[in-house]
């Protein structure tokens, strides 16, 4: 379909003001472009405050009300641009996850998108209006509230891009550009103006928060052409295509996980040590964290898993009681261009051993180099490694 999606991040519209940017935004699109869809995260840090008021309420809030909680700040958010759209004279509607059609399954904090039943999108493009979706939410097939996790407005914009078959999807933030590092935590991290898939998906596993994991997999699975830019200036921004990898270890870009935990596992197998943290998290009413590694440990398994603050935090206090948990970590990752290459280990093991960081764990895998260390050293081993990205080639 001849269509623009354009998912505006929380930052973006954290207040009034901004929001009436953003609609002055769309309604210029307008003039040019017949289809538009707009997908709206929750007003600047609406979202962790709402959370952390269920935690005040609660130590494990129930699921299905905080789904129903969250889902809220996104529609205050689509609702407030609709009318802002319609003050404008450019015709506009604004639905929830329901109205639109996503239905999910009926996981209240981490659902994954089922099918999307877009009729009512559809007919609404047809009358000429431009169709504001309420983000990182959809309706579990019971009729419940879903939300689709943390980042999770990134996922219904790529959703809805791939299901109408969208021209581009473009994610408009409030900064210019996915970087060669946090830019929060790294004042030279230069901006990266192309990025396939895959090196941006290596990415947001390893911690980028530019965009959801999930939703650069949807982005993948059927080719989305996708954009990163800024909302609110006219630099130049990120293309992610699916690009052929150049066969050249040059560190591309830092990232990481500020906080890793590392469970032991007194069971034999890891699918058993999966299960048990499994349902042990489920009579917590903690959503299952992100595994990022699982290794064999003396009298059982290690597992590496990170989350939102708001879940690791439980995670860690519940299992520190049943004294399972060895220690808190951090990751840090080095994306390459291309594949890596031993040099490259060696390099960064050199590297960091002038410094005096110690090593706990180095994951090698195609396209990255990943160590866990004492969060101590993070800040430290970011901008030290953070140096490779000037380095022209490592072999
Ligand atoms: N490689 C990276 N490039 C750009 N931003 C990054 C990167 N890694 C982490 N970030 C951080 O990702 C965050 C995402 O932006 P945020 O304002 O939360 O987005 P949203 O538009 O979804 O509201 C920013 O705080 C930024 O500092
Ligand atoms: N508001 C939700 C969903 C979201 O995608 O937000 P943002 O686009 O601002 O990261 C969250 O904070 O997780």
């Amino acid at each position: 379909m001849e269509l623009i999606v354009q998912k505006f991040g929380g930052a973006t519209l954290s207040d009034l003001g901004k929001i009436k940017l953003v609609a002055n935004r769309i309604h210029e699109l307008k003039q040019t472009q017949k289809n538009i869809i707009v997908i709206v995260s929750a007003m600047g840090k609406t979202t962790d405050s709402l959370i952390w008021q269920s935690y005040d309420l609660s130590q494990h809030p129930d699921p299905r009300e905080l789904g129903v909680l969250l889902s809220t700040g996104e529609i205050i958010s689509a609702s407030l641009l609709a009318i802002a759209l319609n003050n404008l004279g450019c015709p506009a509607i604004s639905f929830n996850g329901a109205q639109a059609g996503i239905i999910t399954d009926e996981n209240h904090l981490n659902a994954t998108i089922q099918f999307i039943e877009s009729v009512r999108i559809e007919d609404s493009l047809q009358s000429g209006k431009v169709v504001i979706l309420a983000g990182f939410q959809g309706v579990g097939t019971s009729g419940d509230v879903t939300t689709l996790g943390r980042g999770g407005s990134d996922t219904t914009a790529l959703a809805i891009a791939a299901h109408l078959q969208a021209e581009r999807c473009e994610i408009l933030k409030d900064f210019p550009a996915i970087y060669s590092a946090d830019p929060q935590l790294i004042k030279e991290a230069e901006p990266i103006t192309n990025l396939s898939y895959d090196q941006l998906l290596d990415m947001t596993f390893w911690g980028a928060k530019v965009l959801q994991y999930r939703s650069v997999e949807i982005a993948k699975k059927y080719n989305v052409p996708l954009y990163v830019g800024p909302a609110h200036t006219n630099q130049i921004g990120t293309i992610v295509e699916d690009t052929k990898m150049i066969e050249d270890a040059k560190v591309m870009c830092l990232n990481s996980h500020a906080h890793v935990l590392r469970v032991h596992s007194s069971l034999e197998t890891l699918s058993e040590s999966i299960e048990w943290l499994k349902s042990f998290l489920k009579t917590k009413n903690i959503p299952f964290p992100q595994l990022l590694h699982t290794e064999r440990a003396e009298g059982g398994i290690d597992l590496f898993m990170t989350a939102p603050v708001e879940s690791l935090g439980p995670i860690a206090s519940e299992l520190g009681n049943q004294s399972y948990l060895n220690e808190s970590l951090c990751s840090v990752t080095a994306t390459c261009q291309g594949s890596t290459k031993p040099e490259l280990l060696e390099k960064m093991i050199d590297m960091l051993e002038t410094k005096g960081i110690k090593i706990i764990y180095m994951i090698v895998s195609a396209m990255s180099v990943t160590i866990f260390i004492k969060p101590v050293y993070r800040m430290q081993a970011i901008e030290t490694l953070h140096q490779l990205i000037r380095v022209p080639k490592i072999f």
